[in-house]
């Protein structure tokens, strides 16, 4: 036990145990290429500050010692702190005077707060103010230890998580998302956090927005992103070909069943199933899934056992789920499970900045498909540019009662494709399942 007397000798930190762990966090720290993390140990008592110190060195970390708030003041001017261990109690100002003084001047410092068994009151202020953790004198070697690793992970991961925002914003997330506006900014601070997880996803978005290609994305900076990424277009298939896709069938469960097919779900092993117009899905389906993502298993067409399935979900849709939910159109249960992380992804007309860039980037693929050297109009940019690019009713909370002409309208937010675009023009599901054609908008018009 570490605590505010000296510790006993055999808790002094001469072997620390190595769990898993430690080990897994070290490495990727070194894998990540990152320089050892500075790590400052701020305690009056000198038994105790000793041990973290030298546990800390032991786990690959460098170590500077200060025993009070002035000598913790001057270590912190001198070098580039990335983990503040913090005892509270200490002569000369109090660790939380310290503590807040560290988060307005360093907000990206990790601080974990130690602090004695009585004043666990004060460790939720200091959670409050801002700390990241906290140990509890007395404490073991093994809980800093955890504690130190879970720290080492965190700025790995907030180096990655910096590494990854980066890339999506500057186009080289896999060439994919394009655009430099502070929603899009905004919206790529959600994914680089949202990829290292494989909880379920839901993409609200109009029509064209980009909800595919940010889904994609999730899954190509994921952690199985060496797993199938597949999409299932929810509102161009037949009820019962959707059931058999997403859970599969066995041979002879309905006719032409001439062999029996894995399902979706579960042929994505750990990638990721996209479910495309989610709001499409009939509600017996709806039922089917939220049983399937539930018990994480599904029972295919006409089998007695059920498969598990480990996929990992990311819908989308351009429909209101949550008007649709007091609708009675959309079991509530689903929508509960399914958007346990909810993205909105911003029409064209909340970031008009990202224009220029999104035309080139079209103009740069039409060149590549079509081998042709293509070049704007003087004015093409400054017509996009001033185009409102209205919102479409797909987001009709009726849509059966939506004309076929409006719901055709729904390509008009496209990002990038503002004349000619790809939709399902229906006005019954019967059209819905095997209509798509390409249609198109009214072009920009002069203001
Ligand atoms: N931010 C973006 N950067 C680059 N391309 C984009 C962006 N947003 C959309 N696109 C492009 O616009 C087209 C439509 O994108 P996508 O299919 O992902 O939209 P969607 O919201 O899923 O559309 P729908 O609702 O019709 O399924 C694609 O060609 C895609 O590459």
């Amino acid at each position: 036990m570490l605590s505010g007397r000296p510790a006993p000798r055999d808790a002094r930190p001469e072997a620390p145990r190595r769990t898993p762990l430690t080990q897994t966090a070290a490495e990727r720290v070194a894998a990540a290429g990152t320089p050892p993390m500075e790590v400052l140990v701020v305690d009056d008592d000198a038994s105790v500050r000793r041990a973290c110190a030298e546990i800390a060195r032991t786990l690959g970390f460098q170590v500077t010692e200060a025993a009070d708030a002035l000598q913790a003041r001057a270590a912190l001017a001198e070098r580039a702190t990335d983990l503040l261990l913090l005892d509270l109690h200490m002569p000369g100002g109090s660790g939380l005077t310290l503590l807040d003084e560290v988060r307005t001047a360093h907000p990206s410092m990790i601080v974990v707060v130690m602090t004695a068994y009585a004043s666990v009151k004060t460790a939720v202020e200091a959670m409050r103010i801002g700390a990241g953790d906290y140990l509890t004198k007395p404490f073991t070697l093994e809980e800093l230890t955890t504690t130190l690793e879970r720290a080492a992970q965190r700025r790995t991961f907030d180096a990655e998580s910096r590494a990854l925002r980066e890339k999506l914003r500057t186009g080289n997330g896999l060439g994919m998302l394009v655009g430099k506006s502070p929603v899009m900014e905004k919206l790529y601070r959600i994914l680089s956090k949202v990829a290292y997880t494989t909880h379920p996803v839901l993409i609200l978005g109009e029509s064209g927005t980009g909800k595919e290609l940010i889904a994609r994305s999730i899954h190509q900076n994921g952690p199985n992103k060496s797993r199938p990424f597949i999409p299932v277009d929810c509102g161009a298939l037949v009820p019962t070909l959707i059931e058999s896709e997403l859970f599969g069938h066995v041979k002879g469960a309905f006719t032409g069943a001439n062999r029996s097919k894995v399902g979706l779900l579960a042929a994505a092993e750990r990638g990721t199933v996209f479910l495309d117009e989610i709001g499409e899905l009939p509600l017996d389906l709806q039922a089917k899934l939220l049983r399937a993502l539930q018990e994480r298993e599904v029972r295919p067409v006409g089998a007695t056992h059920s498969v598990p399935i480990s996929a990992r979900i990311v819908a989308a849709t351009n429909r209101d789920l949550a008007q649709m939910v007091e609708q009675g159109r959309f079991r509530k249960d689903l929508f509960f499970r399914l958007n346990v992380v909810n993205i909105r992804v911003p029409p064209l007309r909340e970031r008009k900045s990202d224009i220029p860039l999104l035309a080139a980037h079209v103009l740069d693929r039409m060149r590549r498909e079509n081998s042709m050297n293509y070049t704007f109009a003087d004015d093409a940019i400054s017509l996009l540019m001033q185009y409102d690019w209205p919102a479409t009713c797909a987001n009709s909370s009726t849509p059966s009662s939506v004309p076929a002409r409006c719901r055709a309208a729904r390509c008009c937010t496209s990002a990038t494709s503002p004349r000619r675009c790809r939709t399902t023009v229906s006005t019954s599901r019967a059209a819905s399942r095997s209509t798509s054609s390409h249609t198109t908008c009214p072009p920009p018009s002069r203001a």
